[in-house]
């Protein structure tokens, strides 16, 4: 099955089924931003490569986080991760502010919590090592191993066949895995953990793509059966939709829109993920695809740190941060943050309430680049 091509089969996609959720999300983002400095070590300056983001994921709930090479997808995920120290903001593990609980680096409770797997399962394993080892350290490491090597053999066991691999493979090398077996395992050694959240940055890029779709069917079912919340980091809009029960789109550095995976994809509103769903292949939209207009977009979308959107240089996007509108029936939770959007009529579209950025003045940072076009939507 191509991986671009991919459907939702009837009651068992996104927002299907998992278990009961309650109001506090698994994780959450609020205000995060970081900047990077550049130009050396007596240089001012700085590259804002997130700014503001406020992302929530219920328990159970698998959020897909998509949007282009370079805009911050992976900042977000390492700074989520603690790899990386955020400039501002918080982080909320199970209502817990772990920036404030573990200020200096992730504690070993944050990792018993959090979970992640990383695009390269070629990179992830050492090769030196065979898997049951890898299985067996992050066992021990958060002491979830048996109290008998009886016990610890048949978790072992146990977390293989939940990953659909066989128990004689705890004694092979990683070189003897094909990738989607390996990536299978970098799933289980999470899963050694027992974490509430897995934070999934690109699993299925590397792999060949007849092989991706059961990767992606594993996440849904470590989300069904046992209400394990993730963020799905991709740039592929199809597996987002087979996957995710919610898409937000990030765009330079800032989530732009948000909502039910399907719904959002089916109705994007901001000129951004109009673009990206352009480049998905999609015979009900036959006809739709313009190559040199996405070409255009997406030239002018690479060149600027800013809003490439904006037609009018007088218009308020590179001054003040656009606030959030609904965008439809409330039940899609779908917002999109853009002064271009207008709700049509009847549809909804008000200005949310709630939005902390309503009214706000853009933030200080690096202004936005001067792109030489700018392109209306
Ligand atoms: N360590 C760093 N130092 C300076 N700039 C950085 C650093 N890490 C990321 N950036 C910049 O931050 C922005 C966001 O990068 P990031 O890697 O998060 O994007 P991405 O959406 O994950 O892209 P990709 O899919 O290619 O990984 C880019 O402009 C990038 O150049």
């Amino acid at each position: 099955m191509s991986h671009s091509t991919l459907s939702t089969p009837t009651g068992s996609g996104p927002s299907s089924s998992g278990p009961a959720r309650t109001d506090t999300p698994a994780l959450e983002v609020r205000g995060l931003g970081k900047s990077f400095p550049v130009g050396g070590l007596f240089s001012r300056d700085s590259v804002r490569a997130l700014h503001g983001v406020d992302l929530a994921i219920g328990r159970g709930e698998i959020v897909a986080l998509v949007g282009e090479s370079g805009s911050g997808k992976s900042t977000l995920a390492r700074c989520v991760a603690r790899l990386e120290r955020p400039s501002e903001g918080s982080i909320l593990l199970d209502g817990v502010d772990v920036l404030k609980r573990d200020r200096f680096q992730a504690s070993r409770a944050f990792r018993s919590q959090l979970q992640m797997v990383f695009q390269d399962p070629f990179g992830s394993l050492n090769p030196a090592h065979r898997i049951g080892h890898f299985l067996r350290r992050s066992l021990a490491i958060h002491g979830k191993g048996g109290r008998s090597e009886t016990e610890t053999q048949a978790r072992l066991e146990q977390l293989m066949d939940t990953v659909g691999l066989q128990a004689d493979m705890l004694d092979s090398y990683p070189h003897e895995l094909s990738g989607g077996q390996r990536q299978r395992v970098a799933i289980a050694r999470a899963l050694a953990v027992e974490p509430q959240v897995i934070l999934a940055d690109e699993p299925t890029s590397m792999l060949d793509v007849s092989v991706r779709i059961g990767v992606l069917n594993l996440m849904r079912r470590l989300r069904d059966e046992q209400g394990i919340s993730m963020l799905y980091i991709t740039h592929d809009l199809a597996s987002a939709r087979y996957l995710a029960d919610r898409t937000a789109v990030m765009f330079a550095g800032e989530l732009v829109e948000e909502g039910e995976s399907l719904d959002l994809l089916a109705n994007p509103a901001h000129p951004y993920t109009q673009l990206l769903v352009s480049a998905v292949p999609d015979p009900a939209r036959a006809g739709s695809y313009d190559p040199v207009r996405r070409a255009e977009l997406r030239q002018a979308v690479m060149a600027s740190t800013g809003c490439a959107f904006d037609g009018d240089p007088d218009q308020a996007c590179s001054a003040d941060r656009p606030v959030r509108h609904q965008v439809g029936a409330p039940e899609n939770r779908h917002w999109v943050r853009c002064h271009l959007y207008r709700p049509r009529a009847g549809a909804g579209g008000h200005a949310l309430a709630a939005d902390p950025a309503a009214g706000a003045p853009a933030p200080a940072g690096p202004p936005p680049s001067n792109i030489s076009r700018k392109v209306s939507a």
